[in-house]
């Protein structure tokens, strides 16, 4: 007897390493849009927790984006019930494009839908079927942005009840599963479309690897690896360092204290407790309030996201709103 395809294989070693931190009787959600990445998840999760006796269920969102989403979130679940997953829920939400544009829309509709989802059936875990690839592109991206380490850090394999057990897993692999597994996965046209920069960096990653040698994808992926362990670090100094601070205004010494890698961080976890919004901070706001410390000339308050200012007036710094013009 032949054993599985060996990309079949992979995926559900990969699957049961996250099903084997789980305990008898959990619910496991697998979030499947249809393409091949989540399709090769639910299949290997289907096949791997009846062993496992962890029950094994799947949630389809439909974004209603597209004309037809409706038809290919049935078709998803559909393939998710052929497999054997118990429940299996097509959600439909309504994507507000307005503000933060559609990709980012669609994102947070999806992963409140999964949350709600996840908190009605009582699910233990949620998984999502980013690759390898995923990552390598969410390291490049950052990359561009020049934005930290953080940032090149990638997505977590566990964040809250989320998992992306096919981290290490490639999109070339995924396909050749579903193929072996003789499954129909829906290719969305979105992937294709150059509007959009995860699209670009897809093909900027392709051209990587043709133009140095393959390995390009796995070595930004391991970048990932390596970097989010130092940023956790980092992470937790500026956490322990921010909370010694305590309410403003602070003294620049005890913020001298930090060496800057934390110090950066600090910045941002005081502008945040201020009220700034997270997403709108960037790292020229926390090193133009750094230069309130390190190149002091009695420079004007910086403009930060949410409103806010930061001010130094004498040997002390401070965050907040500018006072109402009279
Ligand atoms: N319509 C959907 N319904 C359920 N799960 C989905 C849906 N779309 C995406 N997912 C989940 O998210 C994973 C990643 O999908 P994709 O790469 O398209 O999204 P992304 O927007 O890049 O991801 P992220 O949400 O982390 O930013 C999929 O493998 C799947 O697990």
């Amino acid at each position: 007897m032949t054993g599985p395809h060996p990309a079949t294989a992979a995926t559900r070693l990969a699957v049961r390493r996250v099903l084997q931190e789980c305990s008898p009787g959990d619910l496991v959600l697998a979030a499947v849009s249809g393409g091949a990445d989540s399709l090769a998840l639910a299949a290997a999760v289907a096949f791997e927790a009846p062993a496992l006796a962890v029950r094994a269920g799947a949630v389809v969102v439909d974004h209603g984006l597209q004309p037809g989403s409706a038809a290919v979130a049935q078709r998803a679940a559909g393939a998710c019930r052929e497999l054997g997953l118990d429940p299996v829920e097509v959600v439909a939400v309504a994507v507000d494009p307005a503000g933060a544009g559609p990709e980012a829309a669609a994102r947070s509709a999806r992963y409140a839908a999964l949350d709600r989802a996840a908190g009605r059936l009582g699910a233990a875990r949620v998984l999502l079927g980013h690759t390898l690839d995923d990552q390598a592109e969410q390291v490049l991206l950052g990359l561009t942005r020049g934005a930290g380490g953080r940032s090149l850090a990638g997505m977590p394999r566990v964040r809250g009840l989320y998992v992306r057990p096919l981290l290490g897993v490639t999109r070339e692999q995924t396909r050749a599963s579903c193929r072996a597994e003789a499954l129909e996965w829906w290719d969305d046209p979105m992937n294709e479309d150059p509007a959009y920069t995860r699209v670009r960096a897809r093909r900027a990653l392709v051209d990587l690897e043709r133009d140095l040698g393959p390995g390009v994808a796995a070595a930004l992926a391991r970048t990932a690896d390596h970097l989010r362990e130092d940023a956790d670090l980092l992470d937790r100094l500026a956490d322990e360092a921010a909370a010694a601070l305590g309410p403003g205004p602070w003294e620049a010494v005890a913020l001298l204290d930090s060496p800057r890698p934390v110090r950066t961080r600090v910045w941002r976890r005081l502008a945040v407790a201020a009220g700034a919004p997270g997403g709108q901070l960037a790292t020229r706001h926390t090193d133009a309030c750094d230069a309130l410390l390190t190149r002091w000339h009695g420079q004007g308050p910086v403009s930060l996201p949410g409103g806010l200012r930061a001010t130094r007036s004498g040997g002390r710094v401070s965050i907040a709103a500018p006072p109402p013009v009279e």
